[in-house]
């Protein structure tokens, strides 16, 4: 399974002319990373998906004058969203690039709108293999990406070495499962019964789309990412075999070629995490429990899994990020000091690499002093 073997194309980037000339601020905060690399740290580190988000009214404000996609596509903004919880909250152990998962149906050449009340709408989504053609064939990424690379190269030095900055992507299954259903959904009826009725034409949808989040991810450690996430949101709507059998490989194909390239251009590798929410921690989780056959070093968990059974299942190869459920921002200070308490110790009895995450992303109507506090609490219960 292990990738070391192929020889991938290097797609054409121009941080492979200029990634070996940048110079760096010098990262003063390294706990993120040696958690990734399987070390039990002193205290977890904690960092909070979407923690640039609705919930800061500092970002509200930036948002009042730019259209999402504005955001993401224009390089200050984007530094500016990434460093605002990093400004306010010193706790913070790691930022992640201000961006969206949906960049790369963009990239292919999709239409992606955001729409207040309902979320990503893709007007025109994949109904038959036929609606494929509509794709491009070739993928410039520099070209259609390239804006991520600038925000991220900025934010980098804006980050002055406080912290280290996380690329990312979506998952190609979930990445599919939005070019098929047109947005959101809650039954995936019309991206899974792609998976019955178009097998074969599914794992070559997700193996293209696969191509463009490798490069997607390359680009951005070669712009200065520190450590890479891949988002597969909607894992946990597939059975164990859709997962082993459309999803796993595609998500392979990513991890793969990202390291592969990287040692190509003799690069010092980095560490990925997967973010599978949903999957059934006995079936597909144990799938991915040796990151040298899957190249993902981390795994996040939702709140669904408890650490303790996980590291039974997994081994102690891995580790593992999570999962505080994000509700917990709602119980008010002793209940998020309670159950933050509870949880840590379980995360404790686990053992292995851990950071510190919630479940899935902070919630708009989180108060800033709640976060804050959750955070203060993470460094209080997660000393070992
Ligand atoms: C599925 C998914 C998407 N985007 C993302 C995922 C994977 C994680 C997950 O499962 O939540 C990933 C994402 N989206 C965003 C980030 C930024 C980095 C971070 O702080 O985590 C990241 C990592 C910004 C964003 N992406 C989005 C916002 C809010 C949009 C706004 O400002 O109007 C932000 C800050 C929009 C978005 N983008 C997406 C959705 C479903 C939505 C709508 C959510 C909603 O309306 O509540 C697609």
């Amino acid at each position: 399974m292990s990738g070391s073997e192929t020889k991938y194309d290097i797609p054409q980037l121009a941080g492979i002319e200029t990634w070996k000339d940048q110079t760096w601020p010098e990262l003063k905060n390294d706990l993120l990373l040696r958690a990734a690399r399987g070390e039990e740290t002193p205290r977890a580190p904690v960092w909070v998906m979407r923690q640039a988000g609705r919930y800061l009214p500092e970002f509200q404000e930036i948002r009042r004058d730019h259209s999402f996609f504005e955001c993401c596509q224009t390089p200050s903004i984007a530094c500016a969203l990434t460093l605002q919880p990093i400004d306010r909250y010193p706790l913070l152990d790691a930022s992640i690039i201000f961006c969206d998962i949906l960049v790369v149906p963009q990239a292919l050449g999709m239409e992606v709108l955001m729409e207040p009340t309902k979320g990503p709408v893709l007007p025109s989504p994949l109904v038959t293999p036929s609606d494929i053609e509509r794709l491009r064939t070739t993928v410039d990424v520099q070209k259609e990406l390239g804006y991520v690379f600038e925000a991220i190269t900025l934010t980098r030095k804006g980050l002055a070495g406080r912290v280290p900055l996380i690329g990312f992507c979506g998952a190609p299954w979930t990445l599919m499962a939005y070019m098929c259903e047109g947005g959101g959904s809650r039954t995936f009826e019309k991206s899974k019964s792609w998976l019955y009725k178009y097998p074969k034409e599914s794992k070559a949808l997700l193996k293209r789309i696969a191509d463009v989040c490798a490069d997607l991810l390359i680009g951005e450690v070669l712009a200065g990412a520190q450590m890479l996430q891949v988002f597969d949101s909607w894992a946990g709507e597939l059975t164990p075999y859709q997962f082993e059998t459309f999803a796993l490989p595609a998500l392979l194909h990513v991890s793969h070629k990202v390291k592969s390239v990287l040692a190509q251009l003799g690069h010092p590798t980095i560490t990925i995490t997967l973010f599978p929410k949903g999957v059934h921690a006995n079936s597909s989780l144990r799938l991915l429990a040796d990151p040298h056959t899957t190249g993902y070093d981390t795994l996040g968990l939702d709140w669904a899994l408890d650490p303790v059974g996980v590291r039974e299942i997994v081994g102690d190869k891995v580790s593992l990020q999570g999962n505080y459920d994000p509700v917990v921002l709602y119980g008010g200070k002793e209940g998020i000091e309670s159950e933050v308490k509870r949880v840590s110790e379980r995360w404790k009895e686990a053992g292995g690499g851990w950071i510190a995450n919630l479940g899935h992303g902070i919630t708009p109507a989180v108060k800033t002093e709640d976060m804050g506090w959750f955070l203060e609490c993470v460094h209080r219960y997660s000393k070992r």
